[in-house]
C-alpha cells in the first residue's frame, strides 16, 4: 500500500483529491489542512517526516491571491518559494516524491503559440515570481519531483472565477468580463485524476509537466460558457459585457495557453467545454 501526504488539503485541489481517495483504496492517504500541518513550521514538518514514512507528498498548500500577493509579497514567497524548499527537502531525506502545483503565471505572455515546458519563464505579477521560485528551490534539492503546471482552476470547491460568475449570474448582477488574457480553463478535478495516475503508475519520468484542460478561451468566453450552461430563461439572465481590460493590481500573461503534448504520456485531455459541462451537469 502506498502512503502519500496531501499538504493543503482544504483548499480547492486538496478537496477534489478527497472526493475521489474512496477509489483509490490502495492509497493511505494522510490529509493535513494549513491549520493541521502549516508548511512553513519547518520543525513541525520534519517532525512530522519522521514520525511517518511517506511514498509521496502532493503539495496542494499555497499562497494563491494573485491581487493581494502584490502588496503581502514576504508571504507570498514564505510559502510558494521558502516552504516548498523545505518541504523538498523533507522529501529528499526521506526519499519521498514530491508532486507540486506551479502555475502559467510563471509565464510573461508574450509568445504567441503555446507554452512548452522548456520555454522561458518570466514572471509579471509577484504570484507568478513566487511561484517559480518555489519550482527552482525544489529543483535544487531534489531528484524525484513532478512539478506540475497548470492554469485557470475551478471545481465545485473553494473560491475561484467559476463560482464567482456562478453566484453572480444568479444574483442577476451585471457582468463586465476581460478579454485581455487567454489561457485554458481547467477543472482541478481532471488534475486530481492526473496526480492520482501519476502515483498509481509508479511513474518515475520526473520533472516539470505542463497540465490544462485541451482548447483556449478569454475570461470573457469562459463566462459565456458558464452562463449557457446556466440555462436560465431569458428573464433571469444577468447582462453580460466585454471589456479589453479589467482593472487589476496584478499583471496576468496575455496568453498562458499550455502547451500538452509532454503530459498525453500519462493521461488523454479533454476539451474545457466538455469538462465545464460535465461538471455543471454532475452538480
Ligand atoms: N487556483 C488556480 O486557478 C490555480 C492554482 N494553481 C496552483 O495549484 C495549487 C492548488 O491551488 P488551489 O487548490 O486552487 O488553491 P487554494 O487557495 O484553494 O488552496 C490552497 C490551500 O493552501 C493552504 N495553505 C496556505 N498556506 C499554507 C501553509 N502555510 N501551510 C499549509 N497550507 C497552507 C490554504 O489554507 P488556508 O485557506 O487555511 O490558508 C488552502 O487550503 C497551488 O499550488 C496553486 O498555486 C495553479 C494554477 C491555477
Ligand atoms: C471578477 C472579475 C475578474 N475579471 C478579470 C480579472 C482578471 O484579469 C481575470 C481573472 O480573474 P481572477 O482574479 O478571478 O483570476 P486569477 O486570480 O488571476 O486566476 C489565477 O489564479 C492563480 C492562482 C493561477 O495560478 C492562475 O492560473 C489563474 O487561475 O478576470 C473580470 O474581467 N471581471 C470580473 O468580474
Amino acid at each position: 500500500m502506498k502512503t502519500v501526504l496531501v499538504t493543503g488539503a482544504n483548499g480547492q485541489l486538496g478537496q477534489c483529491i478527497q472526493k475521489i481517495q474512496q477509489q483509490h483504496k490502495e492509497i493511505k492517504f494522510h490529509f493535513k489542512s494549513s491549520s493541521e500541518l502549516d508548511i512553513t513550521d519547518t520543525k513541525t514538518v520534519n517532525d512530522y517526516f519522521s514520525k511517518n514514512t511517506f511514498d509521496y507528498c502532493v503539495n496542494c498548500a499555497a499562497y494563491t491571491n494573485v491581487e493581494l500577493a502584490e502588496s503581502e509579497e514576504e508571504k507570498a514567497y514564505l510559502v510558494n518559494a521558502e516552504a516548498v524548499k523545505n518541504l523538498a527537502k523533507a522529501c529528499a531525506e526521506n526519499n519521498t516524491t514530491l508532486l507540486h502545483i506551479s502555475t502559467d503565471y510563471v509565464f510573461d505572455g508574450t509568445k504567441t503559440a503555446p507554452y512548452v515546458e522548456t520555454d522561458t519563464t518570466n514572471p509579471i505579477s509577484v504570484y507568478g515570481a513566487s511561484k517559480l521560485k518555489g519550482e527552482q528551490n525544489i529543483q535544487e534539492v531534489l531528484q524525484q519531483y513532478f512539478i506540475i503546471r497548470t492554469s485557470w482552476l475551478y471545481a465545485e470547491f473553494g473560491k475561484n472565477f467559476y463560482k464567482t460568475i456562478v453566484q453572480k449570474a444568479k444574483e442577476k448582477a451585471n457582468l463586465t468580463i476581460t478579454t485581455e488574457q487567454t489561457g485554458t480553463p481547467t477543472n482541478a478535478n481532471d488534475l486530481a485524476e492526473l496526480i492520482l495516475k501519476i502515483i498509481n503508475t509508479e511513474n518515475t519520468d520526473y520533472g516539470i509537466y505542463h497540465f490544462s484542460n485541451d482548447g483556449e478561451a478569454t475570461w470573457y468566453d469562459f463566462t459565456k460558457e458558464i452562463i449557457k450552461n446556466l440555462n436560465l430563461a431569458s428573464a433571469e439572465k444577468p447582462t453580460l459585457q466585454s471589456v479589453a481590460s479589467y482593472k487589476t493590481k496584478a499583471a496576468r500573461p496575455k496568453n498562458s495557453v499550455l502547451d500538452k503534448t509532454k503530459v498525453r504520456n500519462i493521461i488523454e485531455t479533454i476539451s474545457w467545454q466538455d469538462s465545464l459541462r460535465k461538471l455543471m451537469d454532475e452538480l
